[in-house]
């Protein structure tokens, strides 16, 4: 109880102003419904007996006798109107709360995608994203509809009890301390044995869960080679093994929700003996049966209450580890949006920007034992073209990366100018377009691609054409029914691989940037395709700085600064041809490739 109530007090904490006063609101409402709902039956238990033997009876603390039919027409008229008026405040509090509690949701979720999309990029790397999807989705709606909802419920349960209690102490003090004692001890038990399981029964449920939709959104990924593999029953194993996992998980929550009914019902029946072997000792057969119709009365209210107290306990149990989880995702999220508004407010960069510097640059990922990028200096005017190259894992993505600002080198520095970049790191990446191996082109127009938006009103035409002219597409795009307003299909179906990293190209052009980065860009295409868009490319000399990836030399023969990347350091540097007489390597894959007369081969042997 302890903890949940903790647990409510920090999720408060994280949703929008005055959700504390209407959880408070909406406790007290239900609580006054369940107090409805109890003066309602009394007054009807009260007066069922004398109607039918036609005595009169006095309404306690109102002290009213009723003894007239016409008495008991009005009363029973007042015990219709508490019910009726509890069934329509019932309808106004839920269609309220309903729509709050889908804000509360919304106010969550929102938080939590903070936590990724704000993350700095090393710690996005090591985030799965099926574990943020199911975070957001299954863990925020757990929450809401796990801890928040039923913690409210509880209040009216705990109302409801209370009042049973006090009545009950007017009318029998021994019996209701008796009652309280009674159920307290078959309560305690119950928190013990049930409680206890449904919170590992919840956690395993929340880890197999996760688990399964990561394995089988990493099945799809790799279905090509899975079905090749001849891996599918190998795959359907695991993945069922884990689903069975989360469904004994999820069964067991089940079962322990619906134990405590029956153990209270029992309860009940321990209880009716008790009251009756009591009231037998006070005063014989008709203190037996006194007791044993008093204790039947309340036992009949108070063992629902009781009931779904537990229920709502083992519930809230359940789901208590999936608002863990969300509560330490929101405050990661909160200290990223910290860390990300300091980066927003750094030095603004200069409109006339002349060069980009690499002071002693490494880098160092996390548990790794060698550098990934090992003391690189260097200078790219801006205007110019940079092209990185070397063996696989010789380090060129990520300096890529550092130069984009994605991430911070463990020692050494970069400069725009004289700035350096940490200082104006919001104003740096706003002028860097990135053009990755894959574009990701999502089932829209060319223009939302373009614009990369979601939202109409955020697309500028004439920008977008502007774009699509400088990388080259344009007049492909301008041919196609609706032109820019024209879809592309899911994955950009309707568009040629070459079509779609032009497109990946116009989308880096469209914020204007003064460096286009290229990583791999063009390496899935066929030669005469990365031939046109290099061309794109290459016609932005001058009027953009390109930094590209490459490892088909065809596409950097004219790039003015050419960096060979051995075990991440620069082995050679300077143009295509001083590199090829410089270092060997690179030289006899240039001869590989056609690009270079022998004669340049000084040192190839
Ligand atoms: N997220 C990561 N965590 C740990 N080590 C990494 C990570 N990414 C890359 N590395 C390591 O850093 C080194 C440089 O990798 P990088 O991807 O920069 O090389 P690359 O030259 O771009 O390779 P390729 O041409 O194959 O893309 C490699 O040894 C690689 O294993």
């Amino acid at each position: 109880m302890k903890k949940l109530l903790n647990l409510v007090k920090q999720l408060l904490l994280a949703l929008p102003a005055g959700s504390r006063r209407f959880i408070r609101v909406f406790a007290a409402a239900l609580s006054a419904l369940a107090l409805l709902d109890i003066a309602a039956l009394g007054i009807l238990a009260l007066l069922l007996g004398p109607l039918i033997s036609g005595t009169s009876v006095t309404v306690p603390v109102i002290g009213i006798t009723l003894s007239e039919p016409s008495d008991f027409g009005v009363a029973l008229g007042i015990v219709c109107g508490l019910i009726l008026l509890k069934g329509f405040l019932g309808i106004v509090v839920q269609r309220l709360s309903t729509r709050r509690f889908a804000r509360f949701e919304q106010a969550l979720g929102a938080k939590l995608l903070d936590s990724f999309f704000f993350a700095p990029w090393l710690d996005r790397l090591s985030r799965n994203s099926s574990d943020l999807v199911r975070s957001t989705d299954v863990g925020v709606s757990s929450t809401v509809s796990g801890i928040l909802i039923p913690y409210t419920q509880l209040m009216g349960e705990i109302a409801t009890f209370v009042a049973v209690i006090t009545v009950l102490l007017i009318a029998t003090p021994a019996m209701a301390i008796g009652a309280v004692v009674y159920f307290a001890a078959v309560g305690f038990f119950l928190s013990r044995w049930v409680l206890a399981r449904a919170v590992k029964a919840g956690r395993d449920n929340r880890d197999y869960s996760t688990r399964s939709v990561r394995l089988i959104s990493e099945m799809v990924q790799s279905l090509k080679e899975v079905t090749l593999r001849n891996k599918g029953d190998e795959i359907q194993n695991v993945v069922l093994d884990v689903r069975q996992k989360a469904s004994t998980a999820r069964a067991n929550q089940v079962f322990l929700g619906s134990v405590p009914r029956y153990v209270l019902e029992m309860a009940l029946i321990g209880g009716l003996a008790i009251a009756a072997a009591y009231g037998y000792s006070e005063s014989g057969m008709e203190g037996a049966v006194a007791q044993l119709a008093l204790f039947g009365v309340a036992g009949f209210r108070l063992v629902p209450a009781v009931t779904r107290f537990q229920t709502i306990m083992a519930q809230t149990a359940a789901a208590m580890p999936y608002a863990e989880r969300v509560l330490d995702e929101i405050e990661i999220g909160r200290q990223n949006r910290e860390s990300y508004a300091v980066k927003q407010s750094g030095r603004t960069l200069d409109s006339e920007v002349r060069n980009l510097r690499l002071d002693n640059v490494s880098f160092r990922y996390p548990n790794a034992s060698s550098l990934a990028v090992d003391g690189v200096s260097f200078d790219i005017p801006f205007g110019s073209s940079l092209a990185l190259v070397g063996e696989s894992g010789s380090g060129k993505s990520t300096l890529v990366d550092i130069m984009l600002g994605l991430l911070e080198p463990t020692d050494g520095a970069l400069f725009i100018d004289d700035v350096p970049m940490s200082e104006a790191m919001a104003s740096w990446q706003s002028r860097v377009g990135y053009v990755p191996q894959h574009v990701a082109i999502f089932d829209s127009t060319v223009a939302h691609n373009v614009a990369l938006t979601w939202e109409d009103s955020l697309i500028d035409d004439d920008r977008v054409r502007r774009a699509l002219e400088r990388a080259q597409l344009l007049d492909v795009i301008e041919a196609r029914p609706e032109g820019i307003h024209g879809k592309v299909g899911e994955g950009g179906i309707s568009l040629s691989g070459g079509q779609r990293q032009r497109l990946g190209i116009a989308r880096a052009l469209y914020s204007d940037p003064i460096v286009l980065v290229m990583d791999e860009a063009t390496s899935a295409l066929d030669t005469a395709t990365e031939a046109a868009v290099t061309d794109a490319v290459r016609a932005l000399a001058g009027d953009v700085t390109t930094i590209v990836v490459a490892h088909r030399l065809a596409t950097i023969r004219h790039s003015d600064q050419v960096c060979f990347m051995k075990d991440g350091k620069v082995a050679a540097r300077g143009t295509f041809d001083e590199v090829v007489r410089d270092e060997p390597e690179f030289a006899r894959q240039a001869l590989l490739a056609g690009l270079t007369p022998d004669g340049n081969l000084k040192n190839y042997g």
